[in-house]
């Protein structure tokens, strides 16, 4: 009998999933309970570490999320918009900690997952690695230190199978860049320049989105003014980054109150 929390991943056949059973059944501080996949996936009824071309493993693919919720402490979840907002609802039933690492929500769908977490504890963020979250709160900072005299630029690039742009990061980086200069996202966002665009705006934040082979991820802010630039950057090598970050969040979330959280919480870099 251990008392490592037991954790079940859904979409486990994708990039982020199989990245999240290695490293949980690496760390003695968790337990892999359970792998979510669809019904129709050929993954499902079948044996997980065989199927990761290893060792046959305790965990059998199952598309019945709440049997498998119910036998857990936490879910981790990077999958899509409408699955994330379903799996919410259940991990609520089931009293699991969530962690969402899913981008791309719409705007009803973040409310639906505002409400599930009156109930549950979840925590969510588009990017789940310390570097990331670091570079949130220094983007916050420059912005604050800077005036309209700086464009601000956020300038992704990312892998040719992501689905979603703006990246999550982007969106958190810009979020922070409005937040440090006291205005709002919605207001200032200019997220596609085509054709004639006109000159560029005072105080709009740009974003940009580079898609290509197998980039994991990269972030630039960039802050642009006569005779000078500064550029604050990410990039992420490896996936491992994310996942572990995960982990870290489930483990937190742990006897936490019901309600929303983000990586800042978890890494303790919430400013008063
Ligand atoms: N927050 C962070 O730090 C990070 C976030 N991400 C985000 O995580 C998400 C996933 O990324 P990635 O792993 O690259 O994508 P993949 O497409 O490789 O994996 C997604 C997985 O989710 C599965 N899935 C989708 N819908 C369901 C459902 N209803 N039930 C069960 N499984 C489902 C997919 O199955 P199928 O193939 O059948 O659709 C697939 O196996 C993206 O939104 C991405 O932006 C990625 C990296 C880091
Ligand atoms: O889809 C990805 O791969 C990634 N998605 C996240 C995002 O949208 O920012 C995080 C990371 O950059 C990788």
């Amino acid at each position: 009998m251990t008392d490592a929390p037991g954790i079940v991943v859904t979409g486990a056949s994708g990039r982020m999933g199989q990245m999240l059973i290695e490293t949980i059944n690496a760390s003695d501080r968790a337990t892999l309970v359970g792998a979510i996949e669809r019904s129709d996936h050929p993954w499902v009824g079948k044996d997980l570490g065989e199927m990761m071309g290893g060792a046959s493993s305790d965990v059998v693919v199952t598309d019945d999320a709440l049997e498998a919720f119910a036998k857990a402490q936490a879910i981790v979840d990077f999958t899509s918009p409408a699955a994330s907002v379903e799996f919410a609802g259940l991990a609520a039933q089931a009293r699991c900690v969530h962690v969402i690492g899913t981008t791309g929500f719409a705007e009803d769908e973040l409310q639906k997952i505002n409400a599930a977490a009156r109930h549950a504890t979840i925590i969510r963020a588009g990017n789940m690695s310390l570097g990331v979250n670091l570079l949130v709160q220094l983007t916050k900072k420059v912005a604050a230190a800077l005036d309209d005299d700086y464009d601000i630029e956020v300038i992704e690039a990312h892998h040719n199978q992501k689905v979603d742009a703006p990246s999550g990061t982007a969106l958190m980086l810009g979020e922070a860049a409005a937040e440090g200069r006291g205005v709002s996202l919605g207001e200032v966002a200019d997220r596609a320049r085509d054709g004639i665009t006109g000159e560029r705006k005072r105080g709009q934040i740009g974003f940009h989105a580079i898609r290509g082979g197998d980039i994991v991820g990269e972030h630039d802010v960039l802050f642009a003014a006569l005779g000078e630039r500064i550029v604050l950057r990410h990039v992420a090598s490896d996936r491992a980054v994310f996942a572990r970050g995960a982990l870290k969040a489930a483990l937190w979330g742990q006897g936490r109150k019901p309600g929303e959280y983000d990586m800042l919480d978890v890494l303790g870099l919430t400013e008063n």
